[in-house]
């Protein structure tokens, strides 16, 4: 049929509907978008409130089991004197306070972004100082933000390394609503108490102290307040720990017994989160093999010589902990180190892209690794405690322990395994274990093994070149240097 005759009758202009398909969709008939305002997701996550919902969520700030100090960091706890079940219904769930429009700093180009951020921390500082003084004492829960910075051990809980058994503790603080963590090495912990010449474990005051005279042994027990292995047939609640008063984790407590001069100081390594290279496996950074190598260097034996022909040599299991440090992307956030890779994807290294970001090259604090570090009896700065060797490269890191007290008697450095493998040379094997060994561990990390890669070893000249860090710069053709 040809088109121009069917226009003749009301049934043919019927049957060209038909033959055409209907009409384009007007704007009225538009589908809704699927990314709706209002993400489902995040309803449900948030009408779930409750312990079991993980720091992604709590996050956000309308969640409303922010203030419950059983599920939160930022709830002021020294003030938690157990939970009258009467009062259950009126507790106050925190009000999502609208802050105004989201700022898109990292959209913005970076002079402005600059002045926006310094104009922004101003106002935010100014507007906090407001409330605490015009807020009645009753209420000023912004005061924490002013106070000293406690941290508590909020559970532990034993986790089987292919490096051995660590205690993996989860701390809240009052400063940030982060979960930093603290895994110990102490195996010596499954065997009792420590003899009189043995270092004392590592344990957190926190964790150890009583919170509420209503617990009970299984809350103890629940939260890992136990000693030894727990098991169906073993549960030993352990004791509170001696002189802990109004709980300030800045105490002395804990007095060192037995040690000599010959048992090395624990080795501690502090940590920061990295997504990409500790879960994606990515080989744009040494981040995971950094991780997995400190936990295993921090797990070898530690062999003590003879100390007089009456005194045998003795082997103790290795001690120390890993301060790991949810400071994601040198404190900028993963989401500015994605954009920050594909600057460095355009031929900047990490310490430009950072700065065209607008951020600093490194943004971390180490004031709660250093609180952390004390509540475990780690360089304590009046004696009480253990100095600590420190795994790091980095001087900065180092500096700023010591200005937070903490005592560090030797740095030790992280050579990434890659160096050690195509260079013995640059392993000192006083101190690390030999190449040959580093090739079991991180077996169950994503990539195990030898990080190797042209980002990787722009990355590790950058750190060298740009941020200090102390490593014997190898590289395929040594005139680069
Ligand atoms: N901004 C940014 N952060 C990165 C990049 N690669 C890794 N990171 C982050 O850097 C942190 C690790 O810091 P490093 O500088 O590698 O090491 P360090 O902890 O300062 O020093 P060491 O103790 O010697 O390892 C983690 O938070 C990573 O997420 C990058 O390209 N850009």
């Amino acid at each position: 049929m040809h088109p121009s005759s069917i226009h003749n009758s009301e049934a043919d202009a019927a049957l060209l509907d038909i033959l055409t398909g209907p009409d384009r969709p007007t704007p009225k008939t538009v589908l809704p978008r699927r990314d709706a305002a209002l993400d489902p997701l995040l309803i449900a996550a948030a009408s779930a409130s409750g312990p079991h919902v993980t720091r992604n969520h709590y996050q956000h700030d309308f969640f409303p089991g922010v203030m419950l100090p059983q599920s939160e960091g930022s709830w002021d706890w020294t003030k938690f004197t157990g939970e009258d079940a009467s009062t259950k219904s009126e507790r106050k769930r925190l009000m999502y306070e609208n802050a105004g429009p989201l700022i898109p700093t990292e959209n913005l180009p970076t002079s402005y972004q600059k002045k926006r951020r310094s104009s922004l921390a101003q106002v935010t500082e100014e507007r906090l100082r407001h409330q605490v003084s015009t807020q009645p004492e009753s209420t000023r829960s912004v005061h924490k933000l002013f106070s000293p910075l406690e941290v508590k051990c909020m559970a532990r809980t034993r986790i089987p390394t292919p490096h051995g058994p660590v205690f993996l503790h989860i701390y809240h603080n009052n400063r940030d609503s982060k979960e930093h963590m603290a895994i110990v090495v102490d195996p010596a912990q499954f065997s009792g108490p420590p003899a009189p010449d043995e270092p004392p474990h590592i344990r957190s005051r926190t964790l150890d102290a009583v919170w509420t005279e209503n617990e009970t042994e299984m809350d103890r027990i629940t939260r890992g307040a136990y000693v030894g292995r727990l098991s169906p047939t073993s549960r030993v609640t352990s004791n509170p720990p001696e002189n802990f008063e109004s709980r300030d984790s800045s105490r002395p407590v804990r007095e060192v017994t037995g040690l000599t001069d010959a048992i090395p100081s624990p080795l501690i390594r502090i940590h920061s989160e990295c997504f990409t290279g500790e879960t994606v496996g990515s080989m744009r950074c040494d981040c995971g093999e950094q991780l997995d190598e400190a936990i295993r260097l921090i797990s070898q034996p530690i062999a003590i010589p003879s100390q007089s022909f009456s005194t045998p040599s003795k082997t103790l299991p290795g001690r120390g902990a890993v301060i790991y440090l949810r400071q994601e992307g040198r404190g900028i956030g993963l989401l500015s180190k994605i954009r920050a890779y594909n600057l460095q994807d355009l031929g900047h290294d990490t310490v430009t892209a950072n700065l065209m970001l607008g951020h600093q090259a490194d943004e971390r604090g180490y004031e709660v690794a250093c609180a952390i570090l004390r509540d475990l009896g780690l360089g304590n700065p009046d004696g009480a405690g253990e100095n600590v060797r420190v795994l790091t490269n980095n001087p900065d890191k180092v500096e700023a322990l010591e200005k937070e007290g903490i005592r560090v008697v030797q740095r030790v450095p992280m050579i990434p395994r890659s160096w050690k493998t195509r260079n013995p040379q640059l392993v000192d094997h006083a101190v690390l274990a030999p190449v040959d060994d580093a090739r079991v561990a991180g077996a169950t990390l994503i990539g195990g093994g030898a990080v190797h890669g042209e980002d990787l070893d722009k990355y590790l000249r950058t750190k060298v070149l740009k941020m200090g860090h102390i490593l014997p710069l190898w590289l395929e053709n040594p005139e680069q240097q």
